[in-house]
């Protein structure tokens, strides 16, 4: 086998393993069902706790490794980063967005509960991510400064300058013709973002610096890293999706370039990707396999 297909291995069995962590701890964090308004516990349970990738918790279990300190620090912080991701998913889906009837295989969640629920857990999901991130001090033995640092990094990162503003600019994109820079904005804002501040919170919490943290070499090429592997992430998300009728009218490389351009814009991404991790050393062997994963992963 050689030395790549070797290095996705390791990184498929590292995702695995550590989602089986993540929704561990997802499990423990959200709300019981029981617990009233039992509705909306049950759909917040359900649209995070449905069979999704973990992969933005495992980047961020990753990049705290990749620091030098035990993944087992960021995995509440992975928790929190993923109850933001699945409150994305489930506003990108409503109605007045992408209207999608499926999520994860299954209903997506206003499917399943109603517009208004979806919503109410949507909104629900993230501010529980910020509770989580506000708890880190007591839970994981991480420092205030450090837990403020981290929530400043991912509520920028979800808010308009960085998810919720990208997601506004595919809106505003639909039906139109649109231009590489104007996808390229989209693709780093809308999914690049929360990937770049998954790894960049994963190490925070590593190094347990505070602010001072964002200073440090190895979080700036994580910063860069992110940055190539989030759009790469996007553009082969778009690849898988290629085939379905429904998205036709959404902005996408594949749609702009063409599939063979596309693929080309991913790999160059991967490659950038691959060149920031350099400034690690072999402490970003794992996650330069994981990039290589992701751009060759199936849907
Ligand atoms: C603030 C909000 C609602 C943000 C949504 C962000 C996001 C990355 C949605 C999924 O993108 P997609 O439509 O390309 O992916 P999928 O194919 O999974 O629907
Ligand atoms: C940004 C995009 C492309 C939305 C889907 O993200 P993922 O592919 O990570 O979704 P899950 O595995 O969490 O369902």
């Amino acid at each position: 086998m050689d030395e790549h297909r070797q290095g996705t291995r390791r990184a498929g069995a590292y995702l695995a393993r550590w989602a089986a962590q993540v929704e561990a701890e997802l499990e423990r964090l959200l709300p019981a069902e029981s617990e009233p308004p039992q509705v909306l516990h049950r759909a917040m349970r359900y649209a995070t706790l449905s069979p999704g990738k973990r992969l933005r918790a495992v980047l961020a279990v990753a990049a705290c490794e990749a620091v030098g300190a035990d993944g087992d620090r960021a995995l509440a912080l992975g928790a929190a980063i993923e109850m933001i991701h699945a409150y994305s998913l489930v506003h990108d889906d409503l109605p007045a967005m992408d209207d999608d009837d499926w999520r994860r295989g299954r209903p997506s969640c206003h499917r399943a509960f109603g517009e208004g629920i979806a919503i109410l857990a949507g909104d629900a999901l993230q501010t529980l991510a910020f509770e989580v991130l506000s708890q880190l001090p007591a839970r994981a033995g991480i420092q205030p400064a450090t837990a403020v640092a981290v929530s400043a990094v991912l509520a920028r990162a979800a808010g308009s300058r960085g998810m919720a503003g990208g997601q506004a600019a595919d809106l505003a994109a639909v039906g139109r013709a649109v231009d590489a820079a104007t996808l390229s904005f989209i693709h780093r804002h809308k999914t690049g973002a929360l990937i770049r501040a998954s790894l960049v919170s994963g190490a925070l919490v590593g190094l347990d610096e505070g602010e001072a943290g964002l200073r440090h070499p190895a979080v700036e090429a994580l910063g860069r890293f992110g940055e190539s592997l989030g759009v790469a992430f996007q553009i082969v998300d778009d690849l898988l999706d290629a085939g379905d009728e429904r998205k036709a009218h959404e902005a996408s490389y594949a749609r702009l370039l063409g599939a063979e351009r596309a693929v080309q814009e991913a790999d160059r991404l991967t490659q950038e990707a691959l060149a920031a991790l350099q400034a690690l050393g072999p402490s970003g062997e794992l996650l330069g396999d994981m990039a290589r994963l992701l751009r060759h992963r199936e849907a």
